[in-house]
């Protein structure tokens, strides 16, 4: 591979245009970014509603309007951790706000709580509602997940509309006239606040909604980039890959179904401290489809996307602009035929689907990078040789005694995988050593990622049995063997393609699977410290894989032979003890095979059991201490590289033809018959 540019310039490059983040007299710390983004939010959000509490020239219009933005943000945040960070599509934001809203005037007005308890039991109560609907959908997937979600909106308000003992028909009235209830969240925090100055209870919730919004907002940009915010950015990655990572998917989508409708819920809950009054018709299914739009306006997925989205989009409700365009429509168009603010908004959102499908922060982010030549792959040297010296930089694994004695790691007996008529894999036998290469060869369709799969629990063999560490697994799901250190690769590369290469190999490492999503958002002193860890971590094994330069590149732009070795350093970062890796030479240069060959030796210099699914038979001759060739489901021949390598049924069934005699052997260029799928 010809390089394109040094890797000097690259760093130079970064250096050049970020200087702020990489010298390190300028660096400013995580602690510090976070206390200004504290800061930052506070400051806004005093400046929001300050109006309110000086009185002056303040309507209650635009209190309000501040009020329903709050409302959204809380709301749209709740959304973003389930379809953009997980990317499960939810149309059912709204019902949890409306939920919110009801449940909080009920335990208000009806049962009499005091605001703070009847605001904690109206989340968690809507916190479970939303577990619940999770456990009942979350087996399904894509549009059927969505239209559960959009059955549930149009089903609340419909309960709402026709349960009249809810006080749900005519809605609650308004506590000031009827002298109750709603002026108590005056109190709210357990602080005195003035009494409202512009007549209406606007005004005095504006404080404790200013504060909710900001705590909620730092909380969730905590979750949002910690490891728990790794583990849902992997769920809507690939449920499957994910769950190589020990991510137990169910749960984790679970949690966030219920974080969610927390979150919504608190929109509710604002939605009655700005209104006094709530009425089934505020809570259509135009709310959640808003709710959506603002997290997709914004961007999905990212920090600051949700927010800015849903001040843009309760302004546009709220002020004049629409309206002023509908009139623009009636006066010059069509006095019938018009777009009124739900028909525009909707316009709106196929403009955003079409046009800026990563929303304004994430079109925002991709000039950025773009200008600093982020997004651009630098092909400075093959992928998996990069790292020069500092390959050897990081010992990977902390040996257990088992690993040093070169026992046996991987024990499959008898194994059959059946798809319908076909047999993939046929009574196999294997086993693996610690400190050993286990290559798996054989012709397209032989069964050779099929085994790869029954071991790490894609697939559940029809019979037999495959142990690791005498730990049966055919009963276990991926996350379980991940977490009892078996990690893989695959036959092609599975990444993270929006986030940084960096971000990828972070994604590995044990955190993700098991971080506790309260910690992950409180962010404790220790947290600060894991963090630079793993980022310490990361560092070292991009190093050892050649990838030093490329911390900062997003995975999408990678070059085969780095996304790759890529995925080789993130399956490292699991710590294995059995790695499986499937073709991992496909597509590489030989200067890379090579490399890679170094790797795998180190690795079982290290102890590490390692399971390759290869074609590419220099690769196989250099690394493997035992070879087994399948052909059919069936082994075909086992031994040494030597002996299969040269055996002359295993010539046969690779090159489609009896070998010649005189004996063939089975070197690359690869044999017609070979090759990657
Ligand atoms: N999920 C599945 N459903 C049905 N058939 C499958 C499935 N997975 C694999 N197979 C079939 O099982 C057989 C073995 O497939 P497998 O992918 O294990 O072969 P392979 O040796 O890895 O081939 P290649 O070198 O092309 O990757 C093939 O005939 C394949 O079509």
């Amino acid at each position: 591979m010809k390089p394109t540019n040094s890797p000097r310039t690259t760093a130079q490059r970064w250096t050049g245009r970020r200087p702020g983040r990489r010298h390190a007299g300028l660096r400013i710390g995580a602690l510090q970014r976070d206390l200004l983004f504290l800061v930052a939010a506070a400051v806004v959000a005093a400046l929001a509603i300050l109006p309110g509490r000086t009185g002056e020239g303040t309507s209650i219009a635009t209190m309000q309007l501040v009020g329903q933005m709050a409302a959204m943000i809380v709301a749209a945040i709740g959304l973003n951790l389930v379809a953009g960070l997980t990317r499960l599509v939810s149309l059912g934001q709204g019902a949890f706000y409306a939920l919110g809203a009801y449940a909080f005037s009920y335990l208000l007005l009806d049962v009499g709580l005091p605001a703070l308890p009847a605001m904690l039991v109206t989340v968690l109560g809507c916190a479970g509602v939303g577990a619940v609907v999770a456990l009942g959908s979350l087996r399904l997937r894509g549009p059927e997940f969505t239209m559960i979600t959009l059955a549930l909106a149009v089903l609340v308000q419909q309960i709402l509309l026709r349960w009249p003992e809810l006080g749900a028909a005519s809605g609650y009235p308004n506590p000031l006239q009827h002298g109750t209830g709603l002026l108590d969240p005056v109190s709210v925090l357990g602080f005195e606040f003035d009494p409202p100055l512009t007549g209406g209870v606007v005004a005095t919730a504006m404080v404790p909604i200013a504060v909710i919004t900001v705590v909620a907002l730092v909380l969730y940009r905590n979750l949002c980039r910690s490891a728990w915010g790794r583990s849902l950015r992997a769920v809507g990655e690939s449920d499957m890959l994910a769950a190589h990572l020990g991510v137990n998917v169910f749960w984790r989508k679970t949690a966030a179904l219920a974080l969610s409708s927390a979150l919504g819920a608190v929109g509710g809950i604002f939605y009655v401290l700005i209104y006094a009054h709530v009425q089934p018709e505020s809570f259509d299914l135009f709310l959640s489809i808003s709710i959506l739009l603002a997290v997709l306006l914004g961007g999905g997925g990212t920090v600051l996307g949700p927010v800015i989205g849903s001040a843009v989009i309760v302004w546009l409700q709220q002020s004049q602009v629409l309206d002023g365009v509908t009139s623009f429509e009636q006066e010059h168009l069509s006095s019938s035929w018009y777009l009124s603010t739900p028909g525009l908004l909707g316009v709106l959102l196929i403009l955003v689907l079409f046009l800026m499908p990563q929303g304004i922060t994430g079109t925002l982010a991709k000039l950025w990078s773009h200008r600093a030549g982020q997004t651009t792959s630098v092909e400075t040297e093959p992928g998996i040789a990069g790292g020069g010296d500092e390959r050897r930089v990081v010992r990977l694994l902390e040996q257990p005694d088992q690993m040093r004695d070169g026992a046996q790691a991987l024990l499959l007996t008898d194994v059959t995988k059946r798809f319908g008529g076909l047999v993939a894999v046929d009574a196999l036998d294997l086993s693996v050593d610690y400190g050993s290469v286990h290559a798996i060869i054989g012709p397209n369709g032989a069964g050779k990622s099929t085994v790869a799969n029954l071991v790490t629990g894609v697939y559940r063999p029809g019979s037999g049995s495959v142990a690791f560490e005498g730990t049966e697994l055919s009963t276990r799901r991926p996350h379980d063997i991940a977490r009892l250190g078996v990690a893989r690769t695959f036959q092609t590369p599975q990444l993270f393609s929006s986030e940084t290469v960096l971000e990828n190999v972070k994604a590995g490492f044990a955190d993700t699977a098991s971080l506790p999503w309260w910690k992950a958002s409180l962010k404790p002193p220790g947290q600060y410290r894991r963090e630079a860890e793993l980022d310490r971590d990361a560092r070292a094994l991009l190093a050892r894989v050649g990838l030093a330069h490329d911390e900062r590149t997003l995975a999408g732009a990678l070059a085969y032979g780095k996304a790759r070795a890529l995925e080789i350093a993130r399956a490292l970062a699991r710590q294995p003890r059995l790695l499986i890796l499937d073709e991992p030479a496909a597509g590489l240069n030989s200067t890379e095979v090579a490399v890679l060959g170094e790797l795998l030796m180190e690795l079982r210099r290290d102890g590490m059991a390692l399971v390759v699914v290869e074609h590419h038979m220099d690769l196989v001759a250099s690394v493997a201490d035992v070879v087994t060739c399948m052909a059919e489901g069936r082994v075909l021949a086992r031994g040494t590289a030597a002996e299969v390598l040269a055996d002359q049924e295993v010539v046969a069934a690779y090159l489609g033809r009896p070998a010649e005699d005189g004996g063939e052997t089975l070197t690359d260029p690869r044999p017609a018959g070979g090759g990657q799928a």
